[in-house]
């Protein structure tokens, strides 16, 4: 733009004697700081700046005037696109109102204003809209600042509550003398409320913008396509080609005349209002068949605005012509608009279309702005933050860039981020939705945990024991293991099992008169950590006497039994989990955060990593460059679209355990009504013929471990047009952000899938069996009998009716081959080992799926009971039914007691499996279960063997 030919006779000057105000459309930093737009001000006359979504859309996705404000922002503060963009937009707002401050001043409020628009996502939303304005007008601060708000059905009342509370609003995207006239109505209307409330009307001003060029861009469109068809009346349409635009402009200027009549303006005047004064917006010409100043010569009125695009001013000013055009052949624009009546050029429907298009257009160039700044935040904030690569084929590329794009369209994530349960079924998911502000939470109650952390060091702790399931052990887990133990604090153990011989290992682990142990249960009434915590109280008890409830902290949800138990036994403390956030989703609420405190975790930093994942996850942050939404897209698309439904997740030593969290997050929440995605975690790297074409793999990766072996082997799958997602963290805290990212990414990948991502139907099923079986015992002394329907030496096999028909046969290898005979393309094979959970046991399951896997070139997966139960299990009963289950039971060497109860933890144990068993018949899975007589080794090793040779 040419600022500087403006000259002292400028002509925009001249429309100062014509009582026309001329503002800019146009904002841009560099501009407004290089003296530009000062020039514009004193030489021009320009009185006002006007910015929408797509002037900042230019400013800020080009060149670098903003990225000396962005890096500083970035250096203090944690920030979402949406929050940086309007940081930004903020500064430049204050900074084009101080340079109109003066203009303010001379004109006694009347000019000198520079508008900002409330968010355009927000356009159909009347409170939302209201929420947005104040704030804005908070956040600015200045006198001179006006607030756009959409002229739309549900704009009018944001309207008038914003005038009634004294904001000054510019009403924009008005195209229709209907629609203006709703607005005219909520401005006096909410003048009058204010006087109504006992407030001054004084000072509050306000414009009505009239998008003028865009009129005649459809209708000229109509004009030319009719007469180009033949029309009868081509001759009267081409007569008012480029004249409906201004003709519509001039009656709503007739309309704003008689108003300033009106008695209502009359007594709102008298009281010191100011008028709302129309604005011509969208004056740039469009077609070059037209003079380049024709919206500003033909409508140059008094007490109007013209907010004119810089080429235009400098067409203006170079060229243009002043008259009092505006209220000149009134008649003649009164006729073009009968005439465009009578030619059935719908006017009202073109109107209608244009507030739609110009909602949607204003929303893209958001999208678009937002995907700018977005992109830039994350190049300056580089390894601060993990990087995502997808290797997909074509087809499979193509399909996740269209899902994300119709999410972008549809304001899917601003949906989700509102707890808008239709991204879902419809159902109860809002209630699930609390983990969204979790970390923001726990960030602000930083001190809290702080203390407790200082608490525990000087209480000099050697160990601490945790004590729970699934959602409540598993994050945990990946903190210990990714973690390890921290300097002047003790080692974190975790306990999920109820295998005796697994409980006793623990046992031996630690010294009760030297551990903090932590009982972690939401619902407070799970069965395996309230059997753990009655057998390790009792040991505490022997060592510490009535001390040992200082030995305990609870973290439980507020009012459970948990609760009212740790308060009766005299816990040392008791922290509340969120009856809003499911146990899958807690490990960034006191879940994660109190264990991560007491074994020293960095909180302050650990949390900040969290909130780098809640902010690049955020509703502001487009669908392509919003990592959660991104990952989730491709599980979707992967699963729902390529049968990609095997989530094969591979990870370097360090950060390894990070999958059995993931594991649980994503079979327990998209597993069920059929559907769902299976996780296939640890299952060892081989070539691709080893892979069938279901699956999906995610390459977890640290990046200081340098793993090249496994970078090698992850290339080869890449090469072989395996579908890849690689996520490369830059340190390990990181996975604090994977924690958020992969919530964010499971459950919009639950809208793919059409399911609630946030119950677990078919987990409560084997909960349920099991109580059955427990209480049996508690009245009989003993479980149900059951006979097996083959014995192979050491080796029982049990299984339903249905199964046992599909699978008759005298010796194991000939059982198991029928089992495994059932395995078909797209299938996967879950072993699921009711034993003890050590190296030993790990190394036999990995060798013995590998083996399978191999033989067979399918997914597997190997999980120990009953750890899975609250994971993995919910997929395999209620998820697709591709599951091939064999379920390994065994004698306890040793059992141990649950003290006040008749059962054992190896009853308990007995009473799991069998419970899951009867479920997973129950659902018509292929299932068979193994019980090994004696040695737990040898019917291990024997068991081995026959599968080898069964498959
Ligand atoms: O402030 C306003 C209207 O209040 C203006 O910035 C308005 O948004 C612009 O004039 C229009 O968006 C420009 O429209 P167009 O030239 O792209 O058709
Ligand atoms: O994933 C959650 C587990 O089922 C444990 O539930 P809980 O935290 O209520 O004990």
């Amino acid at each position: 733009m040419n600022a500087t030919s403006s000259t002292a006779k400028s002509p925009l000057r001249d429309l100062e004697q014509f009582d026309q105000s001329p503002w800019l459309d146009f904002v841009r930093r560099g501009y407004t700081r290089d003296g530009s737009m000062a020039k514009l001000i004193t030489e021009d006359g320009v009185k006002g700046v006007t910015s929408n979504p797509a002037i900042f859309q230019k400013a800020m996705g080009e060149g670098t005037d903003y990225d000396a404000q962005m890096k500083d922002i970035l250096a203090h503060d944690i920030v979402s696109a949406g929050q940086l963009y309007e940081r930004l937009a903020i500064t430049d707002i204050q900074e084009v109102a101080k340079l109109l401050k003066p203009v303010f001043d001379e004109t006694k409020a009347l000019d000198g204003y520079v508008s900002l628009e409330v968010s355009p996502y927000l356009a159909r939303d009347t409170q939302a809209t209201e929420h947005e304005a104040a704030r804005l007008w908070k956040a600015v601060a200045e006198p001179n600042l006006m607030i756009k708000i959409p002229g739309t059905e549900e704009g009018v009342p944001a309207i008038r509550k914003s005038i009634a509370d004294g904001i000054n609003i510019n009403v924009t995207l008005l195209f229709s003398l209907d629609a203006y006239k709703k607005v005219v109505e909520g401005w006096l209307s909410g003048l009058e409320d204010r006087a109504k409330a006992g407030h001054s009307v004084a000072g509050i001003a306000s414009v009505a913008s009239f998008f003028v060029s865009r009129i005649d861009g459809k209708i000229d469109a109509e004009i030319d396509r009719r007469v180009k068809a033949g029309d009868a009346e081509s001759k009267a349409l081409t007569a008012i080609r480029g004249k409906v635009a201004i003709a519509n402009a001039k009656m709503a200027y007739q309309y704003w005349l008689g108003v300033m009549k009106s008695d209502r303006w009359a007594k709102l005047k008298a009281a010191g209002a100011q008028p709302q004064r129309l604005l011509w917006a969208s004056t740039g010409t469009k077609d070059k068949a037209y003079s380049d100043v024709l919206y500003v010569e033909e409508l140059i009125g008094p007490e109007t605005v013209n907010t004119i695009p810089p080429a235009t001013l400098d067409a203006y000013r170079d060229h243009g012509k002043r008259r009092a055009s505006l209220a000149e052949n009134v008649e003649d624009a009164a006729h073009v608009m009968k005439e465009a009546k009578r030619l059935g050029l719908d006017l009202d429907g073109v109107t209608r279309t244009l507030v739609d298009e110009g909602v949607a257009s204003f929303a893209e160039a958001f999208d678009s702005l937002l995907g700018s700044v977005g992109t830039k935040e994350n190049a300056i904030l580089g390894k601060k933050l993990p990087e995502t690569k997808l290797a997909l084929p074509a087809a499979f590329g193509e399909a996740v860039k269209k899902g994300l794009d119709t999410w972008r369209k549809a304001g899917t994530i601003r949906k989700l981020w509102a707890r808008d349960a239709s991204v879902w079924t419809g159902r109860d998911e809002a209630k699930w939705l609390k983990w969204l502000d979790i970390v923001d939470d726990r960030y602000d109650h930083l001190k809290e945990l702080e203390a407790f952390q200082s608490e525990v060091k000087a209480r000099g702790f050697k160990q601490i024991l945790l004590l729970g399931m699934g959602g409540s052990s598993l994050g945990p887990e990946v903190l210990a293991e990714t973690f390890g133990k921290h300097e002047g604090f003790a080692h974190l153990y975790v306990l999920d099992s109820t295998d005796p011989q697994q409980v006793r290992t623990f046992e031996k682990k630690i010294d009760p008169a030297h551990t903090l142990f932590i009982v972690s249960s939401k619902s407070g009434s799970t069965l395996e950590p309230n059997i753990m915590l009655a057998y390790f109280f009792d040991v505490a008890k022997k060592a510490l006497g009535e001390k040992a409830g200082q030995h305990f902290v609870a973290v439980t949800d507020p009012g459970s039994k948990l609760e009212a138990l740790a308060k009766k036994d005299g816990f040392w403390k008791v922290f509340s989990g969120e009856k809003q956030i499911g146990g899958r989703y807690s490990v960034l609420s006191n879940f994660g955060m109190v264990p991560a405190a007491a074994s020293g975790v960095p909180l302050k930093l650990f949390l900040e990593d969290a909130l780098h994942g809640v902010r690049a996850c955020d509703s502001s942050v487009p669908p392509a460059i919003n990592p959660g939404v991104l990952l989730g897209t491709v599980f979707g698309v992967g699963a729902t679209e390529f049968g990609r439904d095997k989530i094969t997740i591979i990870a370097t030593k360090q950060v390894a355990d990070f999958g059995a969290w993931a594991e649980q997050l994503i079979a327990e929440s998209t597993g069920k009504l059929g559907k769902g995605l299976i996780p296939i975690d640890e299952e060892t790297l081989a070539g691709p013929k080893h892979y069938g074409k279901d699956r999906l793999f995610v390459y977890f990766r640290l990046a200081s471990e340098h793993s090249h072996e496994q970078d090698e082997a992850v290339r080869t799958l890449i090469d072989a047009g395996e579908p890849v997602v690689t996520i490369n963290l830059h340190d390990r805290r990181q996975i604090a952000q994977e924690f958020f990212r992969w919530e964010i990414a499971t459950a919009v990948a639950g809208a793919y899938l059409k399911i609630n991502p946030f119950d677990q139907p078919d987990v409560e099923a084997s909960k349920i069996e099991t109580k059955k079986l427990t209480a049996a015992y508690n009245e009989t002394g003993h479980l149900p009998p059951e006979a097996p329907f083959a014995t192979d030496g050491d080796l029982a096999f049990f299984a339903d009716k249905k199964n046992v028909a599909a699978l008759r046969g005298e010796t194991a290898q000939i059982i198991l081959k029928a089992h495994f005979d059932r395995v078909k393309a797209g299938d996967y094979v879950g072993l699921l080992a009711y034993i003890e959970r050590d190296r030993a046991t790990i190394e036999w399951i990995q060798h013995t799926r590998l083996a399978i896997r191999d033989a067979k070139t399918v997914a597997t997966a190997a999980e120990f009971g009953p750890r899975f139960l609250h994971s993995t299990g919910q997929a395999y009963k209620g998820g697709p039914d591709s599951g091939v289950f064999l379920q390994i039971t065994a004698d306890d060497a040793h059992d141990l007691p649950v003290p006040g109860e008749r059962y054992s933890f190896g009853v308990v144990k007995a009473a799991q499996a069998r419970g899951d068993f009867d479920v997973l018949a129950e659902r018509g899975r292929r299932a068979l279960r193994v019980h090994i007589k004696g040695d737990l080794k040898t019917g291990l090793a024997k068991l081995a063997s026959a599968i080898r040779a069964a498959i």
